[in-house]
């Protein structure tokens, strides 16, 4: 713990201003970097298993995604996290970050500690491929060394297509598993490509380093949290309700048409959203109606508790169906010993459901091959538990997240310790 501690109090020195010359051209004059072309590193991608929180990484890409920066992919970043108030969500990600970037910088001979650029759960959909490019090929990305690639999903199982391919030397390919982590330099002698995804959502986490600190990601990510967290108690649940940015960051447009990604994972799902507001609000666009309260729908059903908006509605559905086999697993134990709960569901007395643009076709065609987790057999019984399930985790990661703030600000660095850890070194 201590030495942990020291780590992140005293960092190694940042690197020197990056030199004009290239990276590549550089590294190959330099001892650290000898082994400048990629395929005389270890040619294997590093497998480093199990994966930190995958499923748990999953369960927040679902929940938390916005349309990507290529066609048919979706993204999560970690700033987006704290821009919609689930800055407490980025603390899953951290563990796994950390390890990464300390094998980055061993594999790679780093003499100084890297930054890292950019963290985000990437997934990408049926139809998305990327073409022969390396990381830092745009004028804003020059500042890009390494990149990090940690497959949270199965190629056959989860996804097919979606190959990674080197364009020159081996391996020319590398078939993702979950938990193998690829790693190459970000400059032109790692010229790559993604093979088209043909079925299911093929995802990612992403990162990229850097030696240059003006670019370093948990100076933004801190400052960020720093402006939210600002007036935040411990134990202030109404905090951590989500708060949905603009909806076109959640639209997927497709030629004149689309859909919007939160409503569509609630719809393959098997839910529908309706709103309490009665046709007072009937004029106004029903996009904006996902940022209001809402009630949740299945078939005939509606369940009687109403969500802050559409993310927390949202994030309550990934949530249960992340911990469904255990939620079923209690209730078996304990069948006959607990009264069952019902009624939860009311009539649809006093709402309207939500009339959104939705293109369904498109909705099944990008994202139709996700919904496996739906298998469950669904029960508002369960749903309920899981409700409280999630506020007692939300708490609880604000609350790590409150006591872990002030560190960073002071380290100018993210990084997790055990907060009762924290608490110990203290005294
Ligand atoms: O997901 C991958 O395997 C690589 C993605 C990639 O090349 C990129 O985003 O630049
Ligand atoms: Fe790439």
């Amino acid at each position: 713990m201590r030495s942990q501690l020291q780590r992140h109090g005293n960092r190694r020195p940042s690197a020197p201003p990056p030199p004009s010359l290239p990276l590549s051209r550089r590294l190959q004059g330099t001892p650290n970097f000898s082994l400048s072309p990629r395929v005389s590193f270890n040619p294997h991608p590093l497998v480093l298993n199990p994966v930190l929180r995958g499923q748990e990484l999953e369960f927040i890409h679902r929940s938390c995604s916005t349309v990507g920066y290529r066609p048919n992919v979706f993204s999560t970043t970690l700033s987006h996290l704290i821009a919609t108030d689930c800055g407490h969500l980025i603390l899953p990600f951290l563990s796994i970050r950390d390890r990464i970037k300390e094998k980055v910088e061993g594999f790679f001979g780093c003499e100084f500690e890297l930054f890292v650029e950019f963290t985000g759960l990437i997934s990408w959909c049926k139809g998305a491929y990327i073409g022969w490019h390396s990381d830092d090929n745009r004028p804003y990305l020059e500042h890009r060394d390494f990149a990090a690639v940690c497959y949270l999903n199965n190629h056959e199982e989860h996804f097919k297509g979606g190959l990674f391919r080197f364009k020159d030397g081996g391996p020319s390919f590398v078939t993702p598993v979950a938990g193998d982590v690829l790693m190459y330099t970000a400059d032109i002698r790692n010229i790559h490509s993604v093979d088209e995804v043909l079925d299911g959502e093929r995802l990612t986490l992403t990162l990229w380093f850097t030696r240059n600190n003006e670019h370093d990601e948990d100076a933004k990510l801190i400052s960020l949290l720093s402006q939210r967290l600002l007036n935040c108690e411990v134990e202030t649940l109404k905090f951590c309700f989500p708060s949905p940015p603009p909806d076109n960051m959640y639209w997927f447009s497709h030629d004149q048409f689309g859909f919007d990604i939160r409503n569509a994972r609630l719809n393959i799902l098997g839910f529908q959203l309706f709103s309490s507001c009665n046709g007072a609000d009937s004029s106004s666009d029903p996009l904006e109606l996902l940022s209001k309260p809402l009630r949740l729908g299945r078939g005939d059903e509606i369940f009687h508790k109403e969500f802050a908006n559409g993310l927390h509605a949202l994030q309550v559905v990934q949530f249960y169906y992340w911990k469904a086999p255990l939620i079923s697993a209690a209730r078996r134990k304990t069948e006959g010993n607990i009264k069952p709960r019902q009624p939860f569901v009311t009539e649809k007395k006093g709402v309207s459901k939500l009339d959104l643009p939705c293109d369904h076709q498109i909705v099944k065609r990008v994202l139709g091959h996700t919904c496996e987790m739906s298998d469950y057999s669904f029960s508002w019984d369960d749903f309920d538990l899981a409700i409280e399930m999630w506020e007692e985790y939300v708490k609880s990661l604000h609350r790590d997240l409150i006591v872990l703030l002030p560190y960073w600000v002071s380290n100018q660095s993210i990084f997790f310790v055990n907060p009762s850890e924290l608490q110990k070194c203290d005294i």
